[in-house]
């Protein structure tokens, strides 16, 4: 096992592998077992102690999963039902790619919120714009999206002239992994295509279910021409906002940094007296409509929290109850009320 084939998978971990064990990569996690790929080629082990995400690596001896190796970067997003834990989308992404297309859905709201998300979760974000060539000012849009944060890579292409679509090449060659977000339809699978040289379909992703369900059966993460990898999992597809607190104040930056400028140090900027944030707006240093948006996704991120620590407060509250019982339960509760 050559140190140059670890690399080729994504391996840049300083972590030493132990004695007798394989470093190995997650391709794909089913419900009792985990496809794995290491320099011998793909293999399958058991579902770990752990919840393992697509991209994950972990370490193999005698066809068992010994220990998850600490990962990079991380996006999960919030499982249904209250009180649960955040669920495993993908792990060691390096790039979140945000794809959004030049024309009437562009929404730099929803190009906030994913840069967040990517921030929060260690990856670097990369605003993709595609239709380009249906768009009479693709710089403009650029412009809009690389506004957002000097964080921000943004880039405008035709996904489906697939010379234009290997720009992203850089993104996912050497081992470099590649993930793709954005709305239905604005050219996630046509990239995927160009940059996999394979369709979709023949992937094994995406496959049609008995109830005519779109199901994810295999190969969460492909192999690009570029000599890296792209991951394609369910879930990327329906990531939503859970618990990006951090990543907001990254891409809001230039607001969170006037916060300890203001009076108060709770203050909500919201009319308080000796407010930093307002006095930037009322001197047009900063945009009414960002410090907007800023407040309704920071609205939103505390919601979605809540209602986990909620759940959390309910449950415990729940099992109290069994434990000294109904009666005196209710009559406790009722007695905070
Ligand atoms: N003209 C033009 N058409 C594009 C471009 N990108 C995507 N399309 C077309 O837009 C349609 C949707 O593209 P998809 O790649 O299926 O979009 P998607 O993001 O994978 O959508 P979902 O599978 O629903 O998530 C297809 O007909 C593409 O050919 C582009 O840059 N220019
Ligand atoms: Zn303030």
């Amino acid at each position: 096992m050559t140190h140059s084939e670890l690399s080729d998978l994504g391996w840049s971990d300083t972590t030493a592998i132990p004695d007798g064990a394989a470093a190995m990569r997650v391709t794909a996690v089913h419900r009792s077992q985990v496809d794995l790929l290491g320099t011998d080629g793909p293999t399958r082990a058991p579902v770990f102690a752990e919840p393992l995400a697509v991209g994950d690596w972990v370490f193999v001896t005698e066809g068992r999963i010994t220990a998850l190796v600490p990962r990079k970067s991380f996006l999960a997003r919030r499982a249904a039902g209250e009180g649960r834990a955040a669920q495993p989308i993908a792990a060691n992404v390096d790039t979140l790619g945000i794809v959004s297309s030049c024309n009437a859905d562009f929404n730099v709201a929803r190009i906030e919120r994913y840069v967040a998300m990517a921030l929060q979760g260690d990856c670097l974000p990369l605003v993709i714009l595609t239709k380009a060539d249906l768009c009479d000012d693709p710089r403009g849009f650029r412009q809009q999206a690389e506004r957002i944060s000097p964080l921000v890579t943004a880039m405008t292409l035709n996904a489906r002239d697939p010379e234009e679509a290997r720009s992203l090449d850089p993104w996912c060659r050497n081992g470099q992994t590649l993930a793709l977000v954005g709305m239905s339809g604005v050219g996630k699978t046509t990239l995927q295509n160009a940059l996999t040289g394979e369709e979709a379909a023949t992937a094994g992703i995406r496959e049609d279910d008995a109830r005519g369900r779109h199901t994810t059966t295999n190969r969460m993460m492909r192999r690009t021409l570029a000599g890296g990898w792209l991951i394609d999992t369910p879930g990327m597809r329906e990531l939503g906002l859970t618990d990006v607190a951090e990543g907001i104040a990254e891409v809001f930056s230039d607001i969170t940094d006037l916060a300890p400028s203001c009076r108060f140090r709770d203050c909500a900027h919201d009319g308080e007296p000796g407010c930093a944030v307002t006095a930037a707006v009322e001197e047009g240093q900063l945009d009414p409509d960002r410090l907007d948006r800023w407040r309704k996704l920071q609205r939103e991120d505390q919601i979605n929290s809540e209602t986990i620590a909620e759940g959390r407060a309910r449950h415990k509250s729940r099992q109290k109850l069994y434990k000294t019982g109904a009666a005196q339960g209710r009559a406790k509760r009722s007695g905070l009320e």
